[in-house]
C-alpha cells in the first residue's frame, strides 16, 4: 500500500513542460504541461482527434516535440498496452510463445506477469482463441514483463463490455497498489474510467482542465466537450480514497496522499460526493 508524501517533494516519473507537437502541418499539441508521479492513476480524456494518442507517443519518445521539454526519471521503465494488436488468426501461437516475442522470457517471469494481469492459466491457450478480455490481459502481462515504473494504456478496454471494462480498471488499480507503478491511460469510457482514476486531464490539443474526477466532471470546459452525463454514473462506483487533492482546475499543482483499501470483488463506487 503506497503512502506517498506530498507530491511536490517527489520527483515525477514523467514531466512535460510547454510541450507542443505537430503531425504533418497540423499542430496537434500546444503548450501541454503534465506530470505523472509514482503510484497515481492519471487518465486523459478528450474528443476524437484531440491529441490523446499523440500525447502518449510523445511520452514514449515516438513523436518529437516541436517546443517544450520532456523529462523522464532516470532509468524509467515504461510498459505500454496498445489499443489493439492484430495477430494473424491462421498463425498458431500460444500465449506463452507470444510473451517471449521479441525477447525470450523465463517460464517463471511469464507466469508471474500473467498472474499479475489476471490471466493465470492462459499460458497454453492459442492467442486466436482468447476472448477480448483475456486478450487484453495478455497484452497487459506483456507490458508487465518489463517491470514498468510507468504503465501506459491507450484505450486498452476498447471492445469490452462495461462490466469487463470495470473489472479491467479494478485490476489496474490493484496493480498500481501491488507494484507501486504510475499509470497513464486514455479512454473514451468516461464513467468507468473517471471512477478508476486519481486525476483526470481533459485534453483538446491543450489541457482544458485537470483535477480529481468529480472536479473535472463538473468543470465548464469538460461539460462543453462531453455534457453532464458522467456525474450520475460516477456515483455508481465506489473507490475508497483518502485524498487530499488540490481541487483547483489547474495544471500540476496537486497535493496527493493515498490510503487505498480496495476490495477487488466489490463494485467500484466513488466515495467523493458528486457535485
Ligand atoms: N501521421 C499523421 N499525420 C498527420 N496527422 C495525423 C497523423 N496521425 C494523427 N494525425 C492527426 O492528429 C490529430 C490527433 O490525433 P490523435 O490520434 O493523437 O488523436 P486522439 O485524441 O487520440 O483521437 P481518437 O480519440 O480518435 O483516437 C488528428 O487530427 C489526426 O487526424
Amino acid at each position: 500500500m503506497p503512502q506517498l508524501p506530498g507530491r511536490r517533494c517527489v520527483s515525477p516519473l514523467v514531466s512535460l513542460t510547454g510541450a507542443s507537437a505537430s503531425l504533418g502541418t497540423q499542430e496537434v499539441l500546444s503548450g501541454v504541461d503534465l506530470r505523472i508521479d509514482r503510484g497515481e492513476i492519471v487518465t486523459i480524456v478528450g474528443p476524437n482527434g484531440s491529441g490523446k494518442s499523440t500525447l502518449m507517443r510523445v511520452i514514449i519518445g515516438a513523436v518529437p516535440l516541436r517546443q517544450g521539454r520532456l523529462e523522464h526519471a532516470p532509468g524509467l521503465r515504461i510498459g505500454y498496452v496498445p489499443q489493439k494488436l492484430h495477430i494473424d488468426p491462421t498463425l498458431p501461437m500460444t500465449v506463452r510463445r507470444f510473451l517471449s516475442l521479441p525477447r525470450r522470457v523465463s517460464d517463471a517471469a511469464a507466469t508471474e506477469a500473467l498472474t499479475h494481469a489476471g490471466g493465470a492459466g492462459l499460458a497454453g491457450r492459442q492467442m486466436s482463441d482468447l476472448s477480448g478480455g483475456q486478450f487484453q490481459r495478455v497484452l497487459l502481462a506483456r507490458a508487465l514483463l518489463n517491470r514498468p515504473d510507468l504503465l501506459i494504456l491507450d484505450e486498452a478496454t476498447q471492445g469490452l463490455d462495461q462490466p469487463g471494462s470495470a473489472a479491467f480498471y479494478r485490476l489496474i488499480e490493484q496493480l498500481r497498489t501491488e507494484l507501486g507503478c504510475g499509470v497513464l491511460m486514455v479512454s473514451h469510457e468516461l464513467h468507468v474510467v473517471m471512477a478508476a482514476s486519481d486525476r483526470v486531464i481533459c485534453l483538446n490539443h491543450h489541457v482544458c482542465c485537470e483535477g480529481a474526477p468529480e472536479h473535472v466532471a463538473s468543470a465548464p470546459e469538460y461539460r462543453a466537450l462531453f455534457g453532464t452525463g458522467t456525474q450520475g454514473a460516477l456515483a455508481l462506483y465506489r473507490h475508497q480514497h483518502d485524498h487530499h487533492h488540490d481541487e483547483g482546475c489547474s495544471h500540476g499543482d496537486h497535493d496527493h496522499a493515498h490510503d487505498h483499501d480496495h476490495d477487488a470483488e466489490a463494485p467500484t463506487t466513488h466515495s467523493h460526493e458528486a457535485r
